[in-house]
């Protein structure tokens, strides 16, 4: 297996793809998904309120609800990433003072979730029932069903030397993150090859790991297991998947990059008093 299988939720699946899929949650965590609805309705306005909005003066974006700055966000704890992002729908997001998004992008974003909502049980039903064989309620209680959205913006300008990485290789926190990126052949997103290493940290593995470019296809997104999801399944079965985004390179030294991110059920941040 050298892509990502990919899935259409509106065909029945039969057994070789669901096969493949078992396969690929063991080997890469990831998969790719049929979104044509989902895709357009991030092209059709979305992207363009998150660039207008990243333009504002810092001190504005500063204040503004589930903002957070360029290099705040932690991998590992230690790890800045050279990027900015925002935050919706987040649990215990509340700093004081803050304002709203600006209400078209905000409009925007809750579109982006409500189209969503449409899938997502047929995505969490293929997954867990077809492909996991899981008799575990995994959608239904409050704590699972949480779902936040986040942009992130990464400035090549802001970049200290055209070498680094957007984001060292780490897992996500949830259950699955449904990624939407734009059409761009560099964009730079990779996956690791599990079965490549015997390391289990993102650290480790992304030391030694093979990677799998994951290029960006009209109509498609890419869904990928988190921590949450691993621990409840049983590593034999669902990996977290090990991603990183390599770049900006020489290519896209004036482009900038954003990508929309659907957490679901991922530890609220920060997370809640034990
Ligand atoms: O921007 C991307 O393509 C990846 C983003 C990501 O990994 C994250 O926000 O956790
Ligand atoms: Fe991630």
């Amino acid at each position: 297996m050298t892509t990502l299988p990919i899935i259409d939720l509106s065909a029945k699946q039969d057994p070789a793809t669901v096969e493949n899929l078992r396969h690929a949650l063991r080997k890469y965590g990831a998969f790719r998904l049929w979104a044509p609805e989902l895709k357009q309705a991030v092209a059709g306005g979305l992207l363009r309120e998150a660039r207008g909005f990243f333009q504002l003066p810092t001190e504005v974006k500063q204040r503004t609800k589930g903002y957070s700055g360029f290099g705040t966000e932690l991998i590992r704890g230690t790890t800045p990433i050279p990027k900015e992002g925002i935050n919706f729908f987040r649990k215990n997001d509340q700093r004081d003072g803050c304002i709203p998004p600006p209400a078209e992008f905000f409009r925007h974003v809750i579109a982006i979730h409500d189209n969503w909502k449409r899938s997502q049980d047929q995505l969490f039903n293929l997954v867990f029932c077809d492909v996991l064989e899981s008799d575990i309620p995994l959608t239904g209680t409050p704590s699972l069903d949480y779902e936040s959205v986040g942009i992130q913006y990464y400035n090549p300008q802001r970049m200290i030397t055209g070498d680094g990485d957007y984001s060292p290789p780490h897992m996500d926190g949830g259950t699955l993150t449904i990624l939407i990126r734009e059409d761009d052949e560099g964009d730079g997103l990779e996956v690791a090859d599990l079965e490549s290493t015997e390391e289990l940290g993102s650290d480790g593995v992304g030391r030694e790991a093979d990677f799998l470019r994951v290029p960006t296809a009209p109509d498609e997104v890419v869904v990928m297991v988190g921590t949450r999801l691993q621990r409840i399944m049983g590593r034999t079965k669902a990996r977290a998947c090990v991603h990183r985004v390599v770049g900006p390179g020489q290519k896209h030294s004036t482009d900038d990059r954003v990508s929309v991110g659907i957490f679901r059920a991922c530890v609220p941040h920060p997370p809640p008093p034990a």
